[in-house]
């Protein structure tokens, strides 16, 4: 997917995927690690089926749109890891990002994270207001049953077999939660093959007859769903998935062809890959009879730990009148950070760090900024290069309504938004929309959205023909849009961070 910023969706999902080796999404998962008598992984998994199997292909409803949050008490759904999963990912949607793009990433970490492929990640699932049908398979069904799920599913006989043993290769059965498949005399909690990681020892297991998975060899005949689908068709297909690579070929396309199986008006975008030249913490506010513009510039880097010779020098031109010289005013970055790369960033890209060049600029007051621009040298006797967003340049849209980060404060006791108004009326409505870690007066585990209302703040008197709105902002925070009305024109700025270097 071509990333044109800004992008909040892109630039979110690029984040959460790439940068950041103890991410949520890279770490939870990492070494197929254990919890609650099985693995982190096996409930991302499960949960991501469990939504999907919603879906009606002929209806073009259901299916990853994140309606589990609305069904979550019904028996089908059974199981702790359910609430579990949607308690880790918490924290990462925004108000661009919804739950149904992590619950589908979440089967992409899952499945790497066990030491399997890298299933391409595509972006832009919409997340239901309501449950959707009650159509998750169940064990104690016979295959007429599970055939005809799978096939509104969109997925036929064979598509099941396999989607079926690449997906119960993570986890197993609770005793907690099926006490009639997982009896007393049997461990509290049955793994569907040994050991538990991302590979086709469930298939050898299988054809072997060495299995102990409970819904092939379980005491209970009833509920041995997982043997009348595997030898549905006489073992061709398990015997094919007998080898490993076919197996993870395979694999692959079905989870790919599951997460990306959304409502008939979602559109997905292209497989999001990291993004090379990557815009984040833009920030522009008055200080001291300027303008601050604060931006960072990210550039991929496969080196391990070494410092780049690379210099990157920052242009713009004015939005009204002249100041800048013909090739437009610049600066130097004055500062080099870096991300260490996601394991996924590394092993599929071979990325091991992104170069974090900073800028600080002061920018002429009265004839402010209108876009922005870069030019990177190597200093590797390749040739300079632009960046300007696939030359369309990096667009500000406005200097009415700023976030000011440099008069905002961040103390102990909390956080205090400043909002620069360029309106001297000292009435002008400034709101935010703030979206927070969890919402208790919801019944599932979801973010709330809270409002915010601005008032004039006497403790920063207007300045450079601002006017300056204040107001404390919620604890957990994630991200902020602030929205006010000047002379007639609507005005939001998305805040996705509060503070970045240069303040
Ligand atoms: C006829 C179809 C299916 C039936 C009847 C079925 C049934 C079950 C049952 C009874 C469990 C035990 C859950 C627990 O103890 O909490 C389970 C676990 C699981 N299922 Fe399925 N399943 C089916 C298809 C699938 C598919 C297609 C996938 C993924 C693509 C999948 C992924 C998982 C995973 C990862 C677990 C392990 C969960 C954990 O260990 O926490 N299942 N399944």
């Amino acid at each position: 997917a071509v990333f044109n910023w800004p992008d909040p969706l892109l630039d979110n999902i690029d984040d959460q995927l790439y940068v950041d080796r103890f991410s949520p999404i890279s770490f939870a998962t990492l070494e197929c690690a254990g919890r609650d008598l099985t693995t982190v992984a096996a409930q991302w998994m499960r949960l991501a089926f469990h939504d999907f199997a919603t879906h009606d292909s002929e209806a073009g409803t259901g299916g990853l749109d994140a309606s589990i949050v609305f069904e979550l008490d019904r028996p089908q759904n059974i199981g702790m890891g359910q609430r579990r999963t949607l308690v880790d990912f918490l924290n990462s949607p925004t108000e661009y990002v919804g739950m149904a793009d992590m619950i589908a990433m979440g089967v992409v970490s899952a499945v790497f994270g066990c030491g399997g492929p890298v299933i391409p990640f595509r972006a832009g699932r919409i997340d239901a207001t309501e449950a959707g049908p009650e159509t998750v398979p169940e064990p104690q069904q016979n295959l007429t049953s599970h055939i005809d799920a799978f096939k509104r599913m969109g997925f036929n006989e064979t598509e099941m077999i396999g989607l079926l043993a690449c997906g119960h290769v993570l986890g197993g059965v609770r005793q907690a939660d099926f006490p009639l498949i997982v009896t007393p005399n049997l461990p509290t909690g049955v793994a569907f093959q040994a050991p538990v990681t991302f590979n086709n020892s469930i298939v050898h297991e299988y054809l072997d007859s060495t299995t102990i998975n409970v819904l092939e060899v379980g005491p209970n005949i009833t509920t041995r769903s997982d043997l009348r689908i595997f030898s549905s068709d006489g073992n061709v297909t398990m015997k094919r998935l007998a080898s490993a690579d076919v197996f993870n070929q395979e694999c692959t396309s079905l989870f790919e062809r599951m997460i990306n199986t959304v409502p008939s008006t979602v559109t997905l975008t292209d497989p999001v890959e990291p993004i090379n030249y990557k815009v984040s913490g833009t920030m522009l506010y008055p200080r001291d009879g300027s303008l601050a513009f604060l931006a960072t510039l990210r550039i991929l880097d496969s080196s391990f730990f070494e410092k780049p010779n690379t210099t990157v020098t920052m242009f713009w031109k004015e939005r009204q009148g002249t100041f800048c010289p013909e090739a437009g005013c610049s600066v130097e970055s004055f500062q080099l950070d870096y991300d260490i790369a996601s394991l996924m960033a590394l092993d599929t890209y071979g990325i091991f760090q992104m170069d974090l060049f900073r800028f600080n600029a002061t920018i002429d007051l009265n004839t402010s900024i209108s876009h922005f621009w870069f030019v990177v040298d190597p200093k590797n006797g390749s040739a300079p290069f632009i960046v300007d967003n696939h030359g369309a340049n990096f667009t500000i849209d406005q200097d009415v309504v700023l976030y000011d980060a440099g008069r905002s404060s961040f103390t102990n006791s909390g956080t205090v938004m400043v909002v620069a108004v360029k309106d001297d009326s000292g009435n002008t409505s400034v709101t935010a929309n703030t979206m927070v870690s969890g919402n208790p007066l919801a019944p599932w585990p979801v973010n709330g959205t809270v409002t915010t209302n601005f008032a004039l703040d006497a403790s920063h008197p207007p300045a450079d023909g601002y006017t300056f709105y204040s107001s404390p902002i919620p604890e957990k925070v994630l991200s902020n849009t602030i929205h006010a009305t000047v002379a007639g024109t609507a005005h939001s700025v998305w805040v996705p961070v509060l503070q970045v270097p240069g303040i």
